[in-house]
């Protein structure tokens, strides 16, 4: 289906796209249209206008603050994939196929909020914060609130997300598991997981589950089963059946609610153990 009419705006700075967002409630921004494109073809939306801000160069970077990485909202996932940001790195490299990693943006991903999305599991797992901007200045908030429902940002109109920041987590192990139907697809379920090791016992423990809720949860249970304790099988086989108590997935073409929790089991399972691994 052809996208109904819209005007096309192109503007040459940040400032100027912010200015016309907060005139024109709305107008939509065009990141790497990935989602966008669709849902105009789909007739989801009718914006008066789209707003090109995908060339915006300086909304483009990976940089290193201290104990921070802050990510520029229009680095692609290509970009992410190739970066040496634990978890991150990886859950980008998942995304799609290699034409989606190219255009797509990691902040038109977190703004869209598709709840089957990728990397709500790291960023939940990883505390990560995102930086918001409009023409009142930024604020600041943690991707846990961000993410208030599926397809709900916390975003108003004349807002842009402008940056997204997360920790180092130097000297974790971490895994991205994905179980998806063929490759390039969603994630049916994903687990992200962060974990330090003292000796062998574990003195921090982070897991993200995407796809199997309206937003990306913490899989607490498991995480509570395994911190401060030594690592066995046993264990580990506690904390896996424990995820599953933060899954409450809802069955559809993709299978059904009771395997996609299951799925959550495997796939906590094999993120410890591959985590452990590196
Ligand atoms: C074939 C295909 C396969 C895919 N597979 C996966 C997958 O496996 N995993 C996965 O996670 N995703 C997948 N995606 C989605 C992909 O990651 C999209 O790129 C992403 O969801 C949107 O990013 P974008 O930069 O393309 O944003 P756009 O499509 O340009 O924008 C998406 C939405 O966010 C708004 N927006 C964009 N940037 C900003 C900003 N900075 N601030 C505020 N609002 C903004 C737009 O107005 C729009 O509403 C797939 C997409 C396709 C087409």
């Amino acid at each position: 289906m052809y996208p109904p009419k819209f005007g096309y705006v192109i503007p040459d700075n940040l400032n100027e796209a912010l200015e016309f967002l907060e005139e024109h409630q709305d107008a939509r921004p065009l990141a790497g249209g990935h989602s966008l494109i669709p849902m105009l073809k789909l007739r989801l939306i009718r914006p008066s206008y789209i707003v090109e801000i995908r060339r915006f160069s300086n909304l483009s970077y990976i940089t290193k603050d201290g104990n921070l990485y802050k990510i520029g909202a229009l680095t692609t996932h290509y970009n992410i994939s190739k970066s040496s940001i634990p978890l991150l790195s990886e859950t980008a490299s998942n995304i799609g196929d290699p034409q989606v990693r190219n255009m797509g943006t990691i902040g038109g991903s977190i703004s869209h909020l598709d709840p089957s999305a990728d990397y709500p599991a790291a960023l939940i797992a990883m505390d990560a914060k995102v930086k918001i901007t409009s023409r009142k200045g930024d604020r600041v908030v943690n991707f846990k609130s961000f993410a208030k429902d599926m397809f709900t940002p916390d975003l108003n109109p004349g807002e842009l997300v402008t940056e997204i920041q997360v920790p180092t987590f130097e000297g974790y192990k971490f895994s991205y598991q994905k179980l998806e139907r063929r490759a390039g697809d969603f994630a049916i379920v994903g687990v992200a997981l962060l974990l330090k090791l003292s000796g062998d016992v574990i003195e921090d423990v982070r897991i993200g589950l995407t796809a199997v809720n309206n937003v990306a949860v913490r899989a607490k249970g498991a995480e509570e089963e395994l911190l401060g304790k030594r690592l066995n099988d046993e264990i580990i086989e506690k904390a896996a059946t424990r995820a599953m108590e933060s899954a409450n997935p809802t069955s559809d073409l993709r299978g059904s609610a009771e395997y996609k929790k299951k799925m959550v089991k495997v796939l906590t399972k094999r993120a410890i153990i591959t985590a452990l691994k590196r």
